[in-house]
């Protein structure tokens, strides 16, 4: 069955590759249609990676389809390179170095920024290829006279020509880009690309490098446009400037939307649904003037219709049909969690496990310092939310942050994993500065977090949000292993299997994360934060919303996983922490009130005072 999913797509689409001259051309696709179709679902495979799979809106293909185009063309024409197919992979490889520096810019900004900036340099590669690049573009006449590839050498040398040779080749061009395009999508850095769609900010937090993974997807779809751009001239025999057209780039977002984004073969489909219908709409009587209003319209309802796009409704049908079962089971569960509480059961039985931790480090007792903080300071204009606090935590040891709401818990927590600079001080791990390295290097240094706030990917399974956090200190920030399975590293697969079990989620391990039980959910957020097996990790409130019997077996859980790192908890629950914790930090409204041992603490009368005075009155009455 897994062989089938893995090879049932790339065996349709051949088959629908091989049959659609046969079957296409009496509705309508003359064989040049279906080649200038190849082509825009050649670009459509690498903006779909880039688009569909990362999330990122790039209205600047243009530019690299018209790089690819130009390059390929002028080496050809002006005799620089002989062969076809040299040219064109310098072509493609132009593309995917004007693409490494466009992305450089892009993917330092996210959203409508990162959009603007992708078609700010379209813009201004059309007006350079017009303007002063016109003596080797041809300015507004393009390049003509691009000569078709040739297979074969010498006199025996067989020129592929217009009709179905052209369409045999970029079809098995396609075919090739779309085996290879799969391979990525399903790779680690393919999960991890999904995850940056999911959740940006998390995937740093794992210790992934975010940036030089987005500029992979922008490179990726640079070299798909640059290839695409390469094979068009060839194709026409003419190289026209409009490749660099803001239209193309346009024409590419509208078709992979109509197709279906984060499909790869929905941009090929929405070519040839908008280039059928842009075709055959131009030889109406009396249409001549009116097609682009009629594709508008169709563009809206197709858009409302099907709001996934074609391939992506299909999808998504096929999809709720063969998981519909599971996914209802697994929504009952979580009803059921949820209603009788069961996770009391579950809590006991996550207490009573007695599995063997995979050691992060080993538990020294020698009073060694893991992390310390040194006058550390966050204001928020005049708000001193943490203001000049100082403190140890020890090797090996649950180390605990408390104080009233708005004490600054929360922010100090925040720059003891370099997610937020502070104002002034600094931060040690291990005795190195860890304040200024950003927060994916801090976690590759071994600090991880788990969020008072859920920070899940909440469209995939369990397994696979702890696979994206397991994937990362094993791989490094970043890895270019573009080519195998992501479930095929076994080290990661056995980290991932160690962590359910502990979790308690092994029956959950498939199901999406937004479907699961509150209580799951917290535990799957410190479950994400261990698998990236961190030296010194940080749990924000994970006991908040916990029923009583999940809560007790959560503390049984942290004790368990201090016995192999460095654990600092910040925790409302007091009885919890002065069961837990050998070391308590108070702070009151940003400062340090308070810094010792749990009857250190408990006897101080400042914390009494500020912070316990509620529970001191209550215990002496
Ligand atoms: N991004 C921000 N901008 C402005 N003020 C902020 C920001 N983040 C936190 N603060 C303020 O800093 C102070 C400390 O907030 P913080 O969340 O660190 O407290 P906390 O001790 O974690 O509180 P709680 O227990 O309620 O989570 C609060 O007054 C808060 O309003």
């Amino acid at each position: 069955m897994k062989w089938a999913s893995r090879y049932v797509p790339e065996a349709l689409v051949l088959l629908t590759l091989v049959l659609a001259p046969v079957v296409l051309n009496p509705l309508g696709f003359s064989t040049d249609l279906l080649t200038r179709v190849l082509n825009w679902g050649l670009i459509g495979l690498g903006f779909d990676i880039l688009f569909g799979l990362t999330g990122l809106l790039s209205f600047g293909q243009a530019a690299f389809y018209g790089v690819g185009g130009f390059v390929t063309a002028y080496l050809l024409v002006s005799g620089a390179v002989g062969s076809v197919w040299l040219a064109l992979l310098v072509g493609t490889a132009s593309a995917g170095v004007f693409g490494l520096v466009v992305g450089w810019f892009a993917v330092r900004r996210i959203g409508i920024y990162f959009t603007m900036i992708t078609l700010a340099f379209g813009q201004m590669a059309y007006f350079i290829e017009n303007s002063p690049l016109s003596d080797y573009t041809g300015g507004e006449n393009g390049i003509p006279g691009v000569p078709a590839p040739t297979l074969g050498f010498g006199a025996d040398a067989f020129r592929i020509s217009a009709g179905l040779p052209m369409y045999v080749l970029f079809a098995v061009i396609f075919f090739l880009g779309y085996v290879l395009a799969r391979r990525i999508v399903r790779s680690p850095v393919g999960a991890i690309l999904l995850a940056i769609k999911e959740n940006t900010g998390r995937v740093a937090m794992l210790g992934h490098d975010v940036p030089a993974y987005k500029l992979t997807a922008f490179v990726i779809a640079a070299l798909y446009a640059g290839l695409a751009g390469g094979l068009l001239g060839s194709f026409q025999s003419y190289m026209p400037p409009d490749a660099f057209s803001l239209e193309t780039s346009g024409q590419l977002v509208v078709q992979t939307i109509v197709g279906g984004a984060g499909t790869l073969i929905g941009p090929l489909v929405g070519a040839a649904v908008w280039l059928w219908l842009r075709d055959n709409l131009q030889l109406i009587p009396g249409f001549a003037m009116l097609w682009k209003l009629v594709l508008g319209i169709a563009f809206i309802v197709l858009v409302i219709g099907l709001r996934r796009g074609v391939c992506g409704e299909i999808v998504h049908w096929w999809s709720e049909r063969t998981n519909q079962a599971a996914l209802r089971a697994a929504e009952a569960r979580t009803e059921a969690i949820e209603a009788h509480n069961i996770d009391a059961v579950a809590g006991e039985e996550l207490r009573r496990r007695d599995v063997a931790l995979s050691l992060a480090e080993p538990a020294t007792g020698d009073g060694e310092v893991a992390l310390e903080a040194r006058s550390l300071a966050r204001y928020y204009g005049g708000l001193r939310a943490v203001d000049g606090v100082s403190f140890k935590v020890r090797r090996g040891s649950i180390h605990a942050v408390i104080g009233p709401n708005g004490a600054g818990k929360s922010t100090l927590f925040k720059m003891l994993l370099d997610e937020i600079s502070p104002s002034s001080g600094e931060v040690l791990l291990f005795g190195e500065r860890l304040t200024g390295v950003g927060v994916s290097r801090a976690a590759q240094r071994g600090v991880a977090k788990s969020n008072q706030l859920n920070q899940l990917f909440p469209n995939l399974s369990v397994r696979n949000n702890l696979r994206i956090a397991a994937l990362a200190r094993g791989r490094g920030p970043l890895r270019f292993d573009l080519l195998r399975p992501a479930d095929s590293l076994p080290d990661v697969e056995a980290q991932i299997a160690v962590i359910l079990d502990q979790l308690n989620l092994v029956e959950r391990a498939d199901t999406p994360a937004h479907v699961l039980a509150y209580g799951e959910k917290r535990r799957l957020e410190i479950g994400m934060a261990l698998a990236t097996s961190p030296n010194v990790l940080l749990l924000d409130e994970p006991l908040a919303g916990m029923s009583p019997a999940e809560r007790a077996a959560t503390c049984a859980f942290i004790r368990d996983i201090a016995r192999a790192r460095t654990v600092v908890i910040v925790e409302h629950d007091l009885d919890a922490i002065f069961g837990l914790a050998e070391r308590i930090t108070v702070l009151y409204e940003g400062r340090l009130l308070a810094d010792g041992t749990a009857d250190e603490v408990r006897r101080n009368p400042a914390v009494q005072e500020a912070y316990l005075g509620g529970l001191h009155a209550h215990e002496s009455a």
